[in-house]
């Protein structure tokens, strides 16, 4: 069978965990009980023999549709055979208990033959589970956990793979369930799955209620972003995870493949601040607890990412046994970058912390202590080498923007100082920030070129440096800033989308092989477009990167622009933030981008 590709998937959650489904009707990723457990469906990065739960027709399919309803994260996927049509309603109720995946199979038109097909290998498609018989279904475990599987049609064993066929008959319903439970207790019954429909339905219809229409044409594609974004986050902490899925490459067949299945503090204040500017403030206050949970005991060990439940040590193994999305191995497990040093992440905190309390959400005198804490850390270390946003694997170096980072540490510190009355040593941060400028201007701007560079010992470019005007370091206007764009646009676009930085020889990140263009950073430049006044051409570029999504208005990490195929993992919070924050900037008069750099 032709394997699908990343743009092939949609995704269904709970809050807690997701799972990727093709628009053929087959789940291929699934972590259960959370994003970050070892998946029982692996299929996505593996082989049909690491696990798939596949729906469809037996005839060949002429047409695949699909789509969510409306304003929620219930997928629904039409088939159209020669026989006739048939829809498949995918869900995951909002976890009340168990963790559980509802299938509900729909005739349409006509009489289409169906048939089921589930191979569940726990630890990522590896191991066999004990399957027996229960009432109405099977029962399959291995090691903590175990797969309760229950439907209204006969399930049968052939070859350690369950199936059933069956026929979809309009005004009949066909359900599949999958209930997640620890393997020392019961499998547990599935609710009435029309019940848990209404369930489902109902919650994402009301919290999208927060949502305002204001986004214009680009309503629809933001209230997906949004959506996107709460499936990304893990209900009993406020931790946002980067992305679902482990491996899915930057390069098909290179091994820049890593595991986004954890909170970067980056990722995350970029989202929140995404959200907070509409109107999900629930968000931003649950998210500042998990972050004073995550950084308590000696805040001075603040991590750059943490596991979702706020763990700290992430060991990055590969696991051989996965050949990899379209044979991209090694497939890793964990993220050795949660070691690093990667300054801009201070300034993202005391960012947020800052447009926190300008946008009236409740102070903390928790936060405040972190924040000095913050503050009187990159005073002392501002001026040191670091990985950066990027978390290059080479040496460290003196990036540009994260000094800019650090500068803007210091400048909202100042600020909360000025106008929010907050106790501190403003005099002596002033000077700081003054001295951080300075190096800047002496260092990171290349007055022969005539533009901003990617670090102090470079003449290379990079795509960060878009956010130079974003945090209010410069103004977009500024010919420097103009220039720097402009080079960035001119020597890093490839179709009007952007790299992060030139691999290879010429910018050296410390890893063999290249990469796709990088979609947020692409999302910056409309972002500078607009800021400079250049409105008709942000919109006209802002139009074309939608083009990029998948008709369900799902966007990966990167994008290969010779093949026109979507890459990294999916789908990446980062890119969902950039279009939200983007489509705002291409709408609205008080766009972020001037909200977050007026006073
Ligand atoms: O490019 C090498 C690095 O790639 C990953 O990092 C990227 O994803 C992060 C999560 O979205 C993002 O915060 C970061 O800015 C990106 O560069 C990977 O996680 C790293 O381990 C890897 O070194």
């Amino acid at each position: 069978m032709e394997r699908e590709l990343i743009e092939d998937y949609g995704i269904i959650g709970d809050l807690h965990t997701v799972a990727l489904i093709s628009k053929r009707g087959s789940i291929d990723w699934l972590c259960l009980p959370r994003f970050d457990s070892n998946a029982c469906l692996a299929r996505l990065i593996g082989s049909d023999e690491n696990g798939f739960w596949r729906i469809t027709p037996k005839e060949p399919v002429i047409k695949y549709e699909r789509r969510y309803l409306p304003r929620t994260l219930i997928l629904e996927t039409t088939f159209t055979t020669a026989s006739g049509k048939v829809k498949v309603i995918d869900f995951m109720p909002p976890r009340n208990s168990h963790p559980s995946i509802y299938r509900l199979v729909e005739g349409i038109d006509g009489v289409v033959d169906m048939t089921m097909e589930l191979i569940v290998r726990f630890d990522y498609g590896t191991t066999v589970p004990w399957v027996r018989h229960m009432e109405g279904g099977l029962s399959m475990v291995s090691g903590s956990g175990g797969l309760a599987i229950s439907s209204n049609v006969a399930l049968e064993s052939e070859d350690f793979k369950t199936i059933a066929n069956f026929q979809a008959i309009p005004g009949e319903t066909q359900t599949f369930s999958a209930i997640y439970h620890d393997s020392i207790t019961k499998p547990p019954a599935p609710h009435e799955a029309r019940e848990s429909f209404e369930h489902a339905f109902s919650f994402w219809q009301n919290y999208m209620k927060g949502c305002k229409p204001i986004f214009g044409e680009y309503q629809e594609v933001v209230e997906r972003s949004i959506i996107t974004l709460k499936a990304l986050t893990y209900q009993p902490t406020g931790a946002i995870v980067a992305s679902p899925t482990t491996s899915l490459p930057e390069q098909i067949g290179g091994i820049r493949n890593w595991d986004y299945r954890y909170c970067w503090l980056r990722d995350a204040t970029f989202t929140l601040y995404a959200l907070m500017i509409d109107g999900f403030e629930r968000e931003a206050l649950k998210w500042r607890e998990w972050l004073l949970r995550a950084a308590a005991g000696d805040p001075t060990q603040l991590q750059i990412m943490y596991g979702i439940g706020g763990e700290r040590l992430i060991p990055e193994f590969t696991i051989p046994w996965l050949s990899g999305y379209r044979d991209s191995a090694p497939v890793r497990i964990g993220n050795a970058a949660s070691n690093q040093f990667q300054l801009d992440v201070y300034g993202e905190l005391m960012d947020a912390f800052y447009q926190f309390r300008r946008s009236g959400i409740k102070y903390s005198e928790e936060s405040w202590h972190l924040q000095l804490v913050i503050v009187d850390f990159v005073a002392k270390n501002w001026d040191k080498p670091d990985e950066g946003i990027w978390e290059i694997r080479g040496p460290r170096r003196h990036f540009t923007y994260s000094k800019v980072m650090a500068w803007v540490v210091f400048d909202r510190a100042i600020k909360l100082v000025e106008r929010y009355g907050m106790a501190g040593k403003d005099q002596e941060w002033r000077a700081i920030r003054d001295d951080i400028h300075k190096s800047i201007m002496a260092n990171g701007y290349n007055e022969e070129l005539g533009y901003f560079v990617q670090d102090y010992e470079s003449t290379n470019l990079d795509a960060s440096l878009l956010l130079l005007p974003l945090v209010g370091f410069i103004d977009a206007a500024d010919p420097k800033m103009v220039r720097t764009a402009q080079a960035i646009d001119e020597r890093l676009s490839i179709n009007n989308v952007v790299k992060r930085y030139e691999t290879g020889e010429s910018g050296e990140d410390g890893l063999p092989g290249d990469e796709g263009v990088f979609l947020a950073c692409s999302f910056w430049l409309v972002d500078n477009m607009v800021l400079a006044g250049k409105t008709k051409e942000a919109k006209i570029r802002f139009d074309k990167l939608l083009q990029l999504g998948n008709e369900l208005g799902l966007f990966s990490e990167e994008y290969d622009p010779n093949n026109l195929s979507m890459l990294g993992n999916f789908p990446q919070a980062l890119t969902h933030v950039a279009l939200i924050n983007t489509a705002r900037n291409v709408t609205q008069e008080l766009s972020p981008a001037k909200h977050r750099t007026s006073s």
